[in-house]
């Protein structure tokens, strides 16, 4: 069966239009959801760890008594990691060592300067001192989630690391909780969905309140994390996933058909794109996603997403298809190229890109080192990458001397009396030497 995906040329006048609907994704706001949230959050905090349960056993179909059975021990967490099957294990460490290593370099270090008169500024730099993960648990799960998460957490020295993750049925995933034991998490609750989110927010009984909420999740969850936004902070609200793959027609047409299902695999709603110079190419592509789509587990996903949401864009050359590239500003862009190192610098706008035929996106997924949480729907022309910087906060120093008192103080109480506020002027000025 042919698989229809969108074709836009820059060729055609209505090409600009045809762009602009693509990309116009939003998620929908549902108001059911949003009043479901609202009662679920109202009576998690007031009722705390009697809610939760009641909502655990309610939406995960459990059937337990209290928050004590909703904990795991530490010692459920190692013999997860002790019987995993070697290979697996091997891949976890292995992932978890150069995910550790990548961020290891973000950590950001204070500073400061001293002025001539013995004034000191500069900027102190501190971990959050307890966070909230978030691991998704309804429809899949994602051990690479963990490590990604929880890992620039603990680079950056958070304290305490709370995570939450829902077992339907009571099922507990052993990769998931191996993944939480080798990246050092302290606490494990399951329970899931917008009571989660409101336990580790308001905190209750059993779950300590946290400083932020990290982590993906479903629409409830996603609604919850925007409700208790500023009460806790939260990292942000991703979008399905999404991969851009810039070809110039060389390479192997069945690497970049599998790199499309990559992403489309995650979600009915994930968009895969491919722009590029050859328009004899995209027919190659094309013959590849019909030749490897039947031999997919998930291909009705895969079929659904690249229909709904997919595209080949012909341009008409290399510029054109970095603008468009900008335009799109995609989660994941893969430069497909012979030659790819001189158009890295040309893009502006990716949470991530991926440089050459040899870098696929599913390796950044698992083990590359750079985080796999990044801007989805357009926000990488303003968002960066999950990182260690997410996890640490910034102080400003001021230590003024009595010289510098005397400058700084002159400033002050002119600017103060300016915008009328006669006491900052005053603290200023009894600072002054008659
Ligand atoms: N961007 C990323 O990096 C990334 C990674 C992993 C997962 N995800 C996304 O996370 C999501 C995971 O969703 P999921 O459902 O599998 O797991 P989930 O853990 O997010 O949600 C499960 C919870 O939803 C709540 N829920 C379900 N139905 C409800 C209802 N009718 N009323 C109230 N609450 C209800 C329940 O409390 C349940 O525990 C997917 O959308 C997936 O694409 C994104
Ligand atoms: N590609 C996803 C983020 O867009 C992350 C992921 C987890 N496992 C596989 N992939
Ligand atoms: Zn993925």
């Amino acid at each position: 069966m042919t698989i229809a995906i969108q074709r836009l040329s820059t060729g055609d006048a209505d090409f600009p239009a045809q762009l602009k609907t693509l990309l116009a994704f939003e998620a929908a706001a549902d108001d059911n959801i949003e009043r479901t949230v609202a009662a679920i959050l109202g009576d998690v905090k007031t009722r705390g760890d009697a809610a939760v349960v009641d909502y655990s056993n309610r939406f995960d179909h459990l059937s337990v008594a209290s928050m004590a059975d909703l904990e795991l021990s530490r010692d459920e967490l190692e013999k997860a990691l002790a019987g995993l099957p070697a290979e697996r294990r091997a891949a976890l460490e292995a992932a978890a060592q150069r995910v550790r290593a990548y961020h290891e370099k973000q950590r950001l270090d204070g500073w400061s300067y001293t002025e001539a008169d013995g004034t000191l500024l500069g900027q102190m730099i501190t971990p959050l001192d307890r966070v909230g993960l978030y691991v998704p648990g309804g429809k899949a799960a994602y051990p690479s989630s963990v490590l990604m998460n929880a890992i620039p957490a603990k680079v950056a020295g958070v304290k305490e690391l709370i995570m939450v993750v829902p077992t339907p049925g009571g099922e507990h995933n052993q990769l998931v909780l191996a993944a939480a034991c080798l990246a050092g998490v302290d606490r494990v609750f399951t329970i899931g969905g917008a009571q989660a989110v409101g336990a580790l927010a308001y905190g209750t009984e059993s779950v300590p309140q946290v400083d932020k909420i990290v982590g993906p999740g479903n629409a409830y969850v996603a609604t919850a994390k925007r409700r208790v936004f500023g009460i806790v902070g939260i990292d942000m609200v991703a979008g399905p996933s999404e991969i851009l793959v810039v070809s110039d027609g060389t390479g192997n047409p069945d690497w970049v058909a599998m790199d499309l299902f990559s992403q489309a695999e995650h979600d009915e709603l994930a968009q895969s794109i491919l722009i590029c110079i050859d328009a004899a190419f995209i027919e190659r592509v094309q013959a590849s996603i019909e030749k490897l789509l039947p031999t997919m587990p998930r291909q009705e996903v895969i079929r659904t997403s690249l229909s709904n949401r997919g595209a080949f864009i012909l341009v008409r050359d290399m510029d054109e298809a970095v603008a468009i590239a900008n335009r799109v500003a995609p989660e994941h862009l893969e430069l497909a190229l012979d030659n790819p190192d001189p158009w890295v610098e040309k893009i502006h706008h990716a949470g991530a890109i991926f440089i050459g035929h040899y870098t696929s996106e599913s390796l950044g997924d698992y083990c590359a080192g750079p985080n796999h949480v990044l801007p989805t729907s357009g926000s990488a022309r303003f968002s960066s990458p999950l990182g260690v910087y997410d996890f640490q906060k910034r102080t400003s120093l001021i230590k003024v001397s009595q010289a510098g008192a005397q400058t700084l103080g002159r400033i002050a109480s002119t600017l103060a009396h300016g915008e009328g506020l006669p006491a900052h002027a005053k603290s200023a000025e009894f600072r002054l030497a008659d």
